[in-house]
């Protein structure tokens, strides 16, 4: 067997384990990253990116059947091409992709592993025929769709988001099983782009929102649009042929059996830690096999060992994977000091129409007693009524005690910018009087926000 010996191992090149290398490398440690996929990061290659192309593409064919109201008519048929569209979302998926390998190519050689790495005990790792010798390491193994295993029995007609990628042209239909943040994305892209969709969920959950007030206004905007039902009652999933073929109670409570050509699994990530040989290390792991480890430092238990991005089943989202990952890359390097990392304010956007945001601290966890829920129905705001984007409802959650801005949800529009404007409010650690005393153009749909505000002011003041 080859020996390598180094500073700091990071097992996983993808967003948290580039971050980590960079970061142990900037602190003038040896280090390797060991890649046992393809390079490219989830987010690009499988992630972030193809998905908002995808949506590019069906929101460009919503708005263009939706013009009338303005009186602008688009006379004869709207065509989708499911091959183009599909090329584009590959060719800039690619273009992508092809920045972070172009990346990875400039790492030196001897600093880079191709192959899946496993435990064989704290500071050893094997790699095929390689044993790395590493005094500390970081897993930055990311996730995957955690598909339940009745579907398995659908074979290929199941898919995951990974597959609906390198479609060359769209299918007929599509059932989709969890309207979480990958199935309402995914969900309501393909159904615009004319694909036969119906999403299926399990307790009610309506994307990642908490409040039910939001939660019940996004299920009937989405309702109205394409089918969900969040609360489904599947009594049978097979395979027929080349189709998957469903029966279940329908909206209106009748039994139904429908064929789809695929089903995709939206129904939840699971950390990467399964084949990794935990088991031979000193760690303690939770239920999901997650090592037990400090959300501040990054470290698992006392040892020599760190955990960022998806793996840890914290928060799975890219910013906060570069954040880990370079904060547990800095730790590795100072092992056995260690020092705690900056976390920035919860955000968290859904790029469905409308658009879904969470900032600060869920509904959810807060005491309904010790707040005070500023409203605003986008319904009637102006801008947002001037360009027909009036659909929406923003809750704004303020401490009784202290009036300070604890949180947010919302749908509706131009909720990425919002989420934006709050976080950055969160983090300021603003009350919802100073928030009051920043300008707000007129019009714009920022003017909801004030009108939420102010209405968190006015029951703050009681
Ligand atoms: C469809 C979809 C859409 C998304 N959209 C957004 C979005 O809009 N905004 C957002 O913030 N987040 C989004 N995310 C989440 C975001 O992509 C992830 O949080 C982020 O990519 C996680 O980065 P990571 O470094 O933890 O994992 P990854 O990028 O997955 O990297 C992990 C790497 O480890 C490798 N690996 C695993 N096991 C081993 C092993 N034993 N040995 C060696 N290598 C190994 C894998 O091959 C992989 O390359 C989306 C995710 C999906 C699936
Ligand atoms: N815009 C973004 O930032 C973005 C986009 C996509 C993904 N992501 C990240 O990826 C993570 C994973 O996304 P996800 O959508 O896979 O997970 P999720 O946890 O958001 O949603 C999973 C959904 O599946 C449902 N579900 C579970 N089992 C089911 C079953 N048997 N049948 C039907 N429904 C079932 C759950 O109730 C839930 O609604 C997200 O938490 C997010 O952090 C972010």
């Amino acid at each position: 067997m080859k020996q390598l010996h180094v500073d700091i191992a990071v097992i996983g090149a993808g967003t948290a384990g580039l971050a980590a290398y960079r970061a142990a490398k900037a602190a003038g440690k040896t280090a390797v990253v060991i890649e046992g996929g393809a390079y490219g990061t989830t987010c690009a290659r499988v992630g972030c990116m193809p998905s908002k192309l995808l949506i590019a593409a069906a929101d460009a064919a919503h708005e263009l059947r939706h013009t009338a109201p303005f009186g602008v008519h688009v006379d004869g048929e709207i065509r989708i091409d499911g091959r183009e569209v599909m090329d584009r979302v590959r060719r800039e998926r690619d273009r992508f992709v092809g920045f972070v390998v172009r990346g990875v190519d400039g790492i030196p050689a001897e600093d880079k592993l191709e192959g899946y790495a496993r435990f064989v005990d704290n500071t050893l790792l094997e790699v095929d025929d390689t044993r790395v010798h590493a005094s500390r390491v970081v897993i930055a193994t990311g996730s995957s769709p955690a598909i339940p295993s009745p579907f398995k029995a659908l074979g290929d007609r199941l898919i995951v988001n990974d597959d609906v990628f390198s479609w060359e042209a769209l299918p007929e239909s599509v059932a989709v099983f969890g309207p979480g943040v990958i199935g309402l994305e995914l969900g309501q892209a393909l159904s615009r782009l004319g694909v036969r969709v119906k999403v299926f969920g399990v307790r009610g959950g309506v994307g990642p929102l908490s409040d039910p007030a939001i939660r019940d206004y996004a299920r009937i905007a989405f309702q109205q649009e394409f089918y969900l039902a969040p609360d489904a009652d599947v009594k049978e999933m097979r395979r027929d042929g080349n189709k998957a073929v469903l029966r279940f109670v329908d909206l209106n409570g009748e039994e139904v059996t429908e064929s789809f050509d695929y089903v995709l699994a939206a129904t939840g990530r699971s950390p990467n830690v399964q084949n990794l040989g935990l088991e031979n290390t000193s760690l303690t792991r939770d239920a999901r096999g997650v090592p037990l480890f400090d959300p501040d430092t990054l470290q698992c238990g006392k040892s020599p060992i760190f955990i960022a991005g998806d793996a840890n089943n914290v928060l799975p989202l890219l910013h906060e994977a570069a954040d880990e990952g370079k904060a547990a890359g800095e730790n590795a390097a100072r092992y056995p000091k260690v020092l705690p990392l900056n976390r920035r304010a919860p955000i968290a956007v859904v790029f469905s129409d409308p658009q879904i945001m969470m900032v600060g601290q869920r509904f959810a966890d807060l005491n309904a007693n010790e707040i005070a829920v500023g409203e605003v129905s986008f319904e009637d705001q102006g801008r947002s009524r001037v360009m027909l984007k009036n659909r929406g409802l923003l809750h704004v959650y303020a401490d009784k005690a202290t009036g300070r801005f604890l949180g947010a949800e919302m749908i509706g529009p131009r909720a990425e910018h919002i989420a934006h404007l709050l976080a950055w409010s969160y983090q300021s650690q603003l009350s919802i009087d100073a928030m009051l005393a920043m300008p707000f153009y007129h019009p714009v749909v920022e003017e909801g926000l004030r009108t939420a505000l102010r209405d968190a002011a006015a029951k703050l003041a009681v």
